[in-house]
């Protein structure tokens, strides 16, 4: 039975995503790998799904995937793709999204591109989570990283080159992140404009992380490098974070784009 598909990506963090409003797929943790393998599937950072919301106010239900079939509590790049997607075949230009990460609201630019509030950061130890109770501005690992959590878990390293991307595996399976982590590499180049290379935990080095942007932000807010208002070039492209001083939540704005659309034999796939 053929099932289809869009492919779309945020900054080239690129995503399948799959409807299941109208039935459920036969998605296994191995069939999501065999789909996002770079050569024999159809490739991806994220498997994404799309399901009716079950939260009051929401417009659909989004789950994510990584590549090692692990399921992730946030991707800032996916739900803006997801928005993008809803709006284009419904219409409706300020989508809620239902994540494991809360309920999120989006909207649209008049420039075409798509601001997802993310929702608050959380900062205790337990929340990132990690594995032991420590200050999450400067967790006791060489390269003194400050850890938060967007709905999934992530370290930032504030760095003056970026030589230490090599690492990002090891860090990854450090034992002080008991679920692992996302670990980004800032560098700061003033208060308002960052450099981030994220290695996204269960997919490695990417063209760009949304929620790593996010976190990247607050935690050079807490530590007093950035302001609440920071541009944050990635490899594939730009975004604008603000953390809000009002709400406590992390607006991040950017774009959207469709590859292209195919169907796909999932039977074809081992489960
Ligand atoms: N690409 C994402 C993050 C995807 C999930 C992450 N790898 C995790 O396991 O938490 C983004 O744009 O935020």
């Amino acid at each position: 039975m053929l099932t289809s598909f869009y492919k779309m990506h945020g900054l080239g963090n690129d995503f399948v995503i799959l409807d299941e409003r109208t039935g459920d797929l036969p998605l296994t943790p191995g069939r999501i790998a065999a789909l996002a393998h770079r050569r024999r599937g159809i490739g991806c950072d994220q498997l994404v799904t799309l399901r009716a919301p079950t939260a009051d106010g929401a417009d659909v239900l989004v789950r994510f995937f990584n590549p090692d079939g692990s399921e992730a509590g946030a991707c800032g790049n996916a739900s803006r793709c997801v928005a993008d997607l809803v709006w284009r075949c419904s219409g409706n230009a300020t989508p809620v999204l239902q994540t494991r990460a809360g309920v999120l609201p989006t909207s649209r630019t008049p420039d075409g591109l798509i601001t997802v509030d993310m929702g608050a950061p959380r900062t205790h130890w337990q929340d990132v989570p990690l594995a032991m109770a420590v200050d999450t501005l400067h967790l006791p690992l060489p390269g003194d990283p400050a850890a938060a959590s967007m709905g999934n878990p992530h370290a930032t390293f504030f760095v003056s080159d970026f030589g230490m991307v090599a690492q990002g595996d090891a860090l990854e399976h450090d034992p002080i992140f008991p679920e692992r982590a996302n670990i980004g590499f800032a560098r700061m180049d003033g208060p308002h404009h960052m450099r981030l290379k994220v290695h996204e935990r269960g997919a490695g080095v990417t063209e760009a992380c949304g929620s790593g942007a996010c976190a990247a932000v607050v935690n050079a807010v807490r530590r007093g490098l950035a302001a609440r208002t920071c541009t944050v070039e990635l490899d594939g492209g730009t975004l604008h974070i603000v953390w809000s001083e009002q709400t406590g939540h992390v607006l991040m704005t950017g774009s959207a784009t469709t590859a292209f659309e195919g169907t796909v034999d999932l039977a074809a796939y081992p489960s």
